[in-house]
């Protein structure tokens, strides 16, 4: 565990998927990243939290090659970013990954269409492209809806065309950028796991920046924790959380649970309820759970409870959404 001046992020044995030694970058007299030393296991979920304006999107920016830093070094599998002359530098880049918050999806395109464009700019043919771009939206779960246009998508269809996209041109780096904050927290879930389940599935190094406590709780195998431009805190999940050091990461991680007693065996999650939800905490009440903290928010015109329930530990997320809806858990409908 390391505290408030970390010399490097975390030990490696198999490897840096990337490395940032002392960047800083500046925007006129605003710094907005300082001497920042961070490196990221290959292969690992990694997520990066801090306060708003703390530096996040501004990192994700100088990794994606958006962006220079002023001064520092930054490795990407190896190469010197900085160095790469614009042929390397673009090969690098199909060779990242980027799903954004608000999808950044062509509304005149259908989601084929839109998966294709990293393709397009790489000359790939349109015969060609477009296979790749229905393959990869197969792969995301779409495959029957590639001819919708965005506007015919829900927000979970839209992240998944955006994932679709950055996965099109075979990356071994992903990086997302508050992908699921502009969901509600089940399809934020789906997302998650769709996430986590490409990433194991392709080999790739996950960067997952998110100002949502329950995405590191549940995703991610590593956390960094930047504040003010700084890097204050990293490590592996679980130590980071048992154990957090320094003050931003005690804030960061209590301000997004509700203060609860919990009792022994007792876990939180949190679970979107029907506004008329009295069927659902009977069945919450029969699985041996509880509503902590409550409230009302409207989604997609329709008006929705976000429950933090206090549950037993052994009742896993899936099986918990399942019942509340009134469907048998996960194992069951398996063995059905
Ligand atoms: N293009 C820019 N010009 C000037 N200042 C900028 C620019 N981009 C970012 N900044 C500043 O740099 C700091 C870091 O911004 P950044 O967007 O990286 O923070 P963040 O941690 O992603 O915040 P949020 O969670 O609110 O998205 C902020 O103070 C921001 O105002």
């Amino acid at each position: 565990m390391t505290t408030a001046t970390p010399p490097a992020l975390f030990s490696v044995s198999s490897g840096a998927a990337l490395e940032l030694r002392g960047v800083t970058k500046r925007f006129g007299t605003h710094t907005a990243l300082q001497d920042l030393t961070l490196s990221v296991p290959r292969g690992s979920r990694t997520g990066i939290i801090g306060r708003s304006g703390a530096g996040k999107s501004t990192l994700v920016r100088l990794l994606s090659g958006l962006d220079t830093p002023d001064s520092g070094e930054l490795h990407l599998g190896g190469e010197n970013l900085l160095t790469l002359t614009p042929a390397q530098r673009r090969a690098r880049q199909a060779r990242t990954g980027l799903v954004f918050q608000h999808f950044n999806l062509l509304a005149q395109r259908t989601a084929a269409q839109n998966v294709a464009l990293p393709l397009e700019f790489a000359g790939v043919p349109m015969a060609r492209r477009l296979a790749l771009a229905r393959e990869s939206l197969a792969q995301v779960g779409l495959t029957d809806l590639a001819d919708r246009y965005p506007a015919q998508l829900s927000g979970g269809q839209k992240q998944r065309v955006g994932i679709a996209r950055a996965l099109v041109t075979g990356p071994d780096l992903l990086l997302a950028d508050e992908a699921t904050s502009a969901l509600d927290p089940e399809t934020s879930a789906g997302i998650l796991k769709l996430l986590t389940q490409l990433q194991q599935e392709r080999d790739l190094t996950l960067v997952i920046v998110t100002h949502q406590m329950e995405v590191i709780r549940s995703s991610v195998t590593h956390v960094a924790v930047l504040d003010h431009g700084r890097l204050v805190e990293s490590g592996e999940t679980g130590q980071v959380l048992s154990d957090p050091q320094h003050a931003t990461t005690r804030a960061l991680l209590g301000a997004h649970l509700p203060q609860v007693q919990l009792a022994e065996g007792e876990t939180l999650q949190q679970v979107t309820l029907p506004a008329l939800y009295a069927a659902a905490l009977g069945r919450l009440a029969d699985l041996g759970g509880r509503v902590v903290e409550a409230q009302t928010s409207v989604t997609g015109g329709r008006e929705q409870v976000l429950a933090w329930v206090a549950v037993p530990q052994q009742l896993d997320a899936d099986e918990l959404r399942a019942r509340l809806r009134g469907q048998p858990g996960p194992e069951r409908a398996v063995s059905a």
